[in-house]
């Protein structure tokens, strides 16, 4: 390119000095220029080079899981878990067989424990007047045969089975005596303040073990002692595998709690269903055994699931499952900040069932209560709303069995006592609760759902994990 400007110089130099002087600087320039643009695509380069980084790490999500103790939110963590992150799911199955193991003892040796306690009224004198005076009447009621009595003395080992199990598990907390059932809502005096005497015996005894209980169970190398005990209480439990059978399968056992009104949680009878099986020494658990076992979670835990699937791998899903019981509730609120969903049980199957914690309190009003109240937060303005109502086939069940829902919520009555019609009524009650408490509009997905149907939440799962990434591509501002 030619210096522009330049004239001939008068001491006929040519070119003239100024000339050159500016053919120099030019060049100067243009070596700048370049060094400039070297420069500038070195920046170009790392900028993409950090972009792609990121692109790598990608965002994480906050997602909390909450809703009334019970209503199925670690269940729910399982199946992101099983679906998600399969390879991690699988790695924690050797410590899922020790609370699978627990369960069933548990299980059995309540039932032992229903046949060797006389009802009395000493255990439940400060419950209430009423349930005291209709349990010493019935305190006579208790039955023992022969063939009961023969199967508890040889299923008797399992109490020590227990101690192993529990303190593998939860060695921060002593063993209780095992009450892994609830009773039927029979308005039957009798019935209804054994109901209510039960349930506070429940909620006092529950499995509680805190996050960490997953580590200890897997522990690399444990001692020999730990080893040769928990060796042994697989084969004690394998061996009193047709006892077990036994007790279950016996017709005067059966009758004896149909009348006391105890129906064993949904999960316990699975277990025992399933003993020749689980309690085998060669037993590993399959997915459904560990959407069944029951730990109650204790405070507020934290999970972080890394993506294994093809389409979002490593991203990263930190969820806060919470313990659900009314008294835990207050701290919920400190996990609100910068929540991407807010994930909600409702198992409405619940619907004629009563607070554990407060027997006076039906189950379903306090979801509703409760939904109201975590709508009505200004900190979970920005969060997406998944609201789930659980427990779908045991809902059916209750109403297969004729079990009327207008008698527990009156507002139902003159409807029909099937699944569409009462699910219909909640999502809509859910919906409006949603919609008159929120401080401002806020996307709400509703899904109904049975937690512990693996294929059904497969399909349901996938829809819900494209629902939460879309939000975040929203907030993040890459979709307008
Ligand atoms: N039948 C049936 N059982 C379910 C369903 N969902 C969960 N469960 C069982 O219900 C029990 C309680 O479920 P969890 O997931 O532990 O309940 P949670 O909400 O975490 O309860 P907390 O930790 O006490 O607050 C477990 O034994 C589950 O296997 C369901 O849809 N149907
Ligand atoms: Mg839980």
């Amino acid at each position: 390119m030619r210096p522009t400007g330049s004239k001939p110089s008068l001491s006929g130099e040519w070119p003239p000095r100024s000339s050159l002087e500016e053919i120099e600087s030019s060049e100067v320039r243009l070596e700048e220029e370049r060094e400039a643009k070297k420069r500038n695509d070195e920046i170009d380069r790392l900028i993409e080079l950090e972009r792609q980084e990121l692109k790598k790490r990608r965002p994480q999500a906050k997602l909390l899981l909450l809703g009334q103790a019970e209503a199925g939110k670690s269940t729910l963590l399982k199946n992101f878990q099983l679906l998600f992150a399969p390879k991690a799911f699988q790695a924690e199955t050797e410590a899922w067989r020790a609370v699978i193991h627990l369960n069933l003892v548990r299980a059995v040796n309540f039932i032992l424990e229903v046949f060797s306690t006389p009802y009395s009224t000493e255990s439940h004198s400060n419950l209430n007047n009423r349930s005291q005076s209709s349990l010493s009447n019935h305190s006579a009621r208790h039955v023992l045969s022969d063939p009961v009595r023969t199967l508890r003395m040889r299923l008797s080992p399992l109490r020590q089975v227990e101690i192993i199990l529990h303190g593998r598990i939860a060695p921060e907390s002593q063993p209780h005596s095992p009450v892994p059932g609830s009773s039927n809502s029979s308005s039957d005096d009798f019935n209804s303040d054994l109901r209510s005497s039960l349930d506070v015996r429940l909620f006092d005894t529950s499995l509680r073990a805190r996050a960490g209980w997953k580590a200890l169970a897997r522990l690399k190398r444990p001692t020999s002692t730990t080893q040769d005990e928990l060796q042994d209480a697989r084969q004690v439990l394998d061996a009193c595998r047709d006892d077990i059978i036994a007790l279950w399968t016996n017709a005067i056992v059966q009758e004896e709690l149909r009348k006391r009104a105890i129906i064993l949680d949904d999960s316990y009878i699975y277990f025992l269903d399933n003993a020749v099986r689980i309690a085998s020494t060669r037993y590993s658990p399959n997915p459904e055994d560990i959407l069944r076992a029951r730990v109650q979670t204790i405070g507020v835990e934290e999970h972080h699931l890394v993506m294994e699937d093809e389409i979002h791998p490593g991203h990263e899903w930190i969820f806060y499952d919470v313990e659900g019981r009314r008294g835990q509730r207050a701290v919920w609120a400190s996990f609100f900040d910068d929540v991407n969903a807010m994930i909600f049980l409702s198992p409405i199957s619940n619907f004629d069932v009563f607070l554990p914690e407060d027997p006076s309190v039906n189950s379903m009003l306090d979801s509703f209560s409760l939904w109201k109240q975590i709508c009505e937060s200004k900190l979970l303005t920005q969060a997406t709303f998944i609201l789930f109502l659980n427990k779908m086939d045991l809902l059916q069940k209750k109403l297969d069995a004729g079990i009327q829902f207008s008698a527990y919520v009156p507002l139902y009555k003159n409807q029909p006592n099937d699944l569409e019609g009462v699910t219909l009524y909640c999502k809509r009650k859910f919906h409006a609760v949603h919609k008159h408490s929120s401080p401002q509009p806020r996307p709400l997905h509703i899904h109904t759902c049975t937690a512990i149907d693996t294929a059904f939440m497969g399909g349901l799962l996938a829809r819900v994990k494209d629902a939460i990434f879309l939000t975040m591509l929203r907030e993040n501002g890459a979709l307008v």
